[in-house]
């Protein structure tokens, strides 16, 4: 199976995931002064308020919180989408201690930590699979994070964290609105990607934004990555 090792790491993924190798890959560095900027593209909206969050859930490579997607309730649209897209899950790419987790990276400038909201395009696809396979299937909403204070509403994900300690294991986790995960402004900017794990399909309108928000080294403390880190010896 993949990982982050040095046997099953990223440069060891396009043996079984060829798409690898392809034109559109994620993570990127993404450099503001080389950035065009695109008048046709106008503000993005999230439309969360009614969301239903289900469960929390580890992965064995993060911890993710999936959503209800049965109907259009919770979707992101305008900015580069031609539609919108359904609100399916998020996750976050943490770092080790004191080490960059983000993936994405500005002017090569790393964050400790990358949130990603994982919306899928429900007018064009029948299923989430069918749309993580398609060209115009994905949008990801990337919002980086940097440490400083603490997060008055992350402890909700952190404190979950030691009810999903194994891998595949998953908990209830109802009434959590991502809304209370955004920064003020949503400036973005915006690329055609991929998946930034196996299976890596090229599948994602990515939408990053500009501004962080602010963690408390504490809140991705030690105790939150022991436990990613626990449990997933391949981080
Ligand atoms: C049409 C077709 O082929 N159908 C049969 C596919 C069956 C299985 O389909 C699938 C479809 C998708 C997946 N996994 C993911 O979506 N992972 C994922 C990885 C990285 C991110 S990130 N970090 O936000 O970029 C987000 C999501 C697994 C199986
Ligand atoms: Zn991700």
């Amino acid at each position: 199976h993949w990982g982050y090792g040095k046997e099953d790491g990223p440069s060891a993924w396009h043996r079984q995931y060829p798409v690898a190798k392809g034109n559109r890959q994620s993570p990127i560095d993404i450099i503001p002064n080389e950035a065009r900027r695109d008048s046709t593209l106008g503000p993005i909206f999230l439309k969360y308020d009614q969301c239903r969050s289900l469960n929390i859930a580890n992965n064995g490579h993060s911890v993710v919180v999936e959503f209800d997607d049965s109907d259009d309730r919770s979707v992101v649209l305008g900015g580069p989408l031609d539609n919108p897209y359904r609100l399916k899950q998020f996750h976050f790419h943490w770092g080790g201690k004191g080490c960059e987790g983000s993936e994405h990276t500005v002017a090569g400038v790393g964050y400790a930590s990358e949130l990603h909201v994982v919306h899928w395009n429900a007018v064009k696809y029948k299923t989430y699979n069918d749309a993580a396979a398609a060209p115009d299937g994905l949008a990801v909403l990337g919002i980086f994070l940097e440490l400083g204070d603490d997060h008055r509403w992350l402890h909700m994900i952190t404190d979950a964290l030691y009810m999903v300690k194994f891998k595949g294991s998953a908990t209830d986790f109802k009434g959590f609105n991502p809304k209370c995960l955004l920064p003020s402004s949503l400036h973005y900017w915006t690329y055609l990607g991929s998946l930034t794990t196996p299976p890596l399909h090229e599948s994602v309108t990515w939408i990053v934004l500009k501004e962080p928000i602010v963690v408390s080294e504490k809140q991705v403390s030690a105790a939150a990555l022991n436990i990613i880190h626990k449990t997933f010896p391949t981080v």
